[in-house]
């Protein structure tokens, strides 16, 4: 966040509810003008309240008091269905401020480059995109629903109250002190405390998602205990602030309640003298006792705002640093590149903040179309980095990156992306069938592309198998074995006929033989488009037209398999250490993998 957040509290939560009910303004006109009808009806009853008593009660007049009731009765309905149309009306602005904000930070996140994404992490944009949302969304509501009604029903009630007695002025003086020193220290101690809930929401949302996609692992390492204590830190953490926040929201009312009595007391107490020297009636001393019930009525609606806003300010500023963040990507391209596209990186480098050195450093490499260029790198060496700069999940630092003859840059992005396809290490199967996975390549595609695609991707006997394109997925894939996952993948990119497939460690499951068959699938399908593939192993790129070796982020050498053989010492050891044989285990010990392979 930036510094003019801090300083400016609340800026945030102002701009966004402004930015929402401008949007509104019908809405927003319509939650006022009924305040002000309800505001007017309930300013109205203690008048009639002192009138039936003075003029009917006190004089005996039945059919005053009758005519006045029943005028009464109109102003406290239509007062009613005026409060029910602001309520109405202010759930639907609070509904539609939330789904703004969550559609705003959706858009936000999808424009986000790679590692803008992973600098603010899953879970605290999930939460930032549910829960922050409705805080702000119910903020609104309360602001538009009673805060504008409040300060008039009080100044309203105070001009009443001062009509039928001013000598009881100094009552509500004291009271509305007393009242606004309590929310004062209420506000400064519970804004820390409300921030720190959503910290703690987040944390326990991180530790959930990571023990919940992790159950197997946490099953098989026997790590249940650990995971249990861990999950018990941060919900307890949680539980505590809540409870905390809470205890000092409910402590508010009946803190409130009382002073509201002994304002009471001191009304009677002071109002009989003023009747005793005929200074007030018995009827106005009534009306006076109402009108001081509304202040303290409209006083008590700041409380629950005062309440509200430390967390919707929390929520605001949470948000607008979603909202605010710059992408990590220029987005003003224009470039319409057609035909065959020739990927060249230029001393491209990439590198992360906070890393010491560059994942990927000056790396030059020329990709041809109609042929597969590979990388091959042990674990970190910057595979996935130089790949995800393709379709510019990642810009460079400094060097460049050139499809088709224009840098990456200059192109029109959506294009670009149209023009690429990335198939990544985890393989992001959506829950669906197959057929609705496989038209995320490409929605207009016939089905008979989409089995061809399966073909290539040697998919299609599993599918058939399983009962077709409507075979069921289940999320991210988990009812398909990981080699089945990843040739799933591999076909949803082939439908949508890309110019650039990358395929970073895309085979990484699946046995040797299988993997050269796709491949062989790949390049069947996709004649001339420019193929760049990343792996770890030497079987899955000696077929590849040029292979670069990448070592801590650097190309040390090109070349074909049998030349970097004889001229690559890297490259060698690469091959060497995958074609030994995996030593006998230990007798009673674990299987230990070897060499650099997985
Ligand atoms: N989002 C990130 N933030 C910070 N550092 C990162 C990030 N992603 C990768 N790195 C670092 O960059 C280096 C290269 O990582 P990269 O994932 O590109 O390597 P890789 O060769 O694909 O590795 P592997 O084969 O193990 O997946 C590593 O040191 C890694 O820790």
């Amino acid at each position: 966040m930036s510094g003019a957040h801090a300083a400016r509290p609340g800026a945030d939560l102002v701009r966004l509810a402004a930015s929402s009910m401008r949007n509104r303004r019908a809405i927003v006109a319509g939650v006022i003008l009924a305040q002000i009808l309800a505001m007017a009806a309930s300013l109205a009853q203690p008048t009639f309240n002192a009138l039936i008593i003075d003029n009917g009660v006190v004089a005996g007049d039945v059919p005053y008091i009758e005519r006045m009731g029943a005028i009464m009765l109109a102003v406290a309905i239509g007062g009613l269905v005026a409060s029910l149309a602001a309520i109405a009306l202010g759930a639907a602005l609070s509904a539609g401020t939330s789904a703004d904000l969550r559609r705003s930070v959706y858009r936000h996140v999808a424009d986000f480059s790679t590692a803008t994404y992973h600098e603010l992490g899953t879970p605290t944009l999930l939460t930032r995109t549910s829960l922050d949302t409705s805080v702000v969304g119910q903020a609104v509501f309360l602001t538009t629903s009673v805060a504008v009604a409040a300060p008039l029903v009080t100044v309203g009630a105070i001009a009443m109250s001062l009509r039928e007695s001013v000598r009881l002025a100094p009552v509500i003086v004291v009271t509305a002190i007393v009242l606004s020193i309590g929310i004062g220290i209420f506000v400064v101690y519970v804004t820390p405390l409300a921030t720190r809930v959503q910290g703690a929401v987040d944390r326990v949302n991180r530790v959930l998602r990571e023990q919940l996609g992790g159950t197997r692992i946490i099953r098989a390492f026997r790590r249940e205990r650990a995971a249990s204590t861990r999950f018990s830190e941060v919900n307890r953490d949680l539980t505590a602030l809540v409870r905390r926040v809470a205890a000092l929201q409910l402590m508010l009312l009946p803190g409130v309640l009382l002073i509201a009595n002994l304002a009471s007391v001191a009304t009677s107490l002071f109002g009989a003298r003023l009747i005793e020297d005929s200074h007030l009636t018995i009827g106005g001393l009534t009306a006076f006792t109402g009108y001081l019930m509304q202040i303290v009525a409209g006083i008590t609606v700041f409380i629950a705002l005062a309440g509200m806003l430390p967390r919707a300010r929390a929520s605001a500023t949470r948000l607008s640093a979603v909202i605010n963040r710059p992408a990590g990507l220029d987005d003003d391209g224009t470039a319409v590149v057609e035909g065959p596209l020739p990927l060249t990186f230029r001393s491209a480098t990439v590198r992360y903040e906070g890393a010491d050195h560059p994942a990927v450093d000056a790396v030059s490499l020329k990709c041809l179309p109609g042929t597969v260029t590979a990388v091959i790198g042990g674990t970190s060496s910057g595979k996935s980095s130089l790949l995800a700069l393709v379709p510019r999940l990642l810009d460079p630092a400094s060097g460049t990156v050139e499809a088709g003859g224009v840098r990456l840059g200059a192109w029109h992005l959506p294009d670009l992306r149209a023009a690429v396809a990335h198939v990544g290490q985890g393989q992001s199967l959506v829950a669906g069938t197959v057929e609705s996975n496989l038209r995320l390549g490409d929605a207009e595609a016939d089905d008979d592309r989409l089995w061809r695609a399966l073909e290539a991707a040697q998919m299609a006997t599993t599918v058939v198998d399983r009962g077709g394109l409507s075979t069921e997925v289940a999320q991210g894939g988990s009812n398909f074995s990981g080699g089945q996952r990843q040739r799933l993948a591999v076909a949803r990119a082939l439908v949508r006929r890309p110019r650039i497939l990358c395929l970073d460690s895309a085979f990484s499951a699946m046995d040797r033989s299988t993997a050269e068959s796709v491949l062989s699938g790949i390049r069947a399908t996709l004649p001339e488009a420019t193929i760049l593939l990343a792996d770890q192993q030497v079987d899955n790129v000696r077929s590849a037209d040029l292979i670069g070796v990448l070592d801590a982020g650097r190309i040390v050498a090109t070349g074909r398999h049998e030349d970097l053989l004889t001229r690559c010492a890297v490259y060698r050891e690469f091959a060497q250490a995958q074609a030994a044989p995996a030593p006998a285990p230990a007798p009673g010990g674990p299987t230990v993998a070897t060499g650099v392979s997985r």
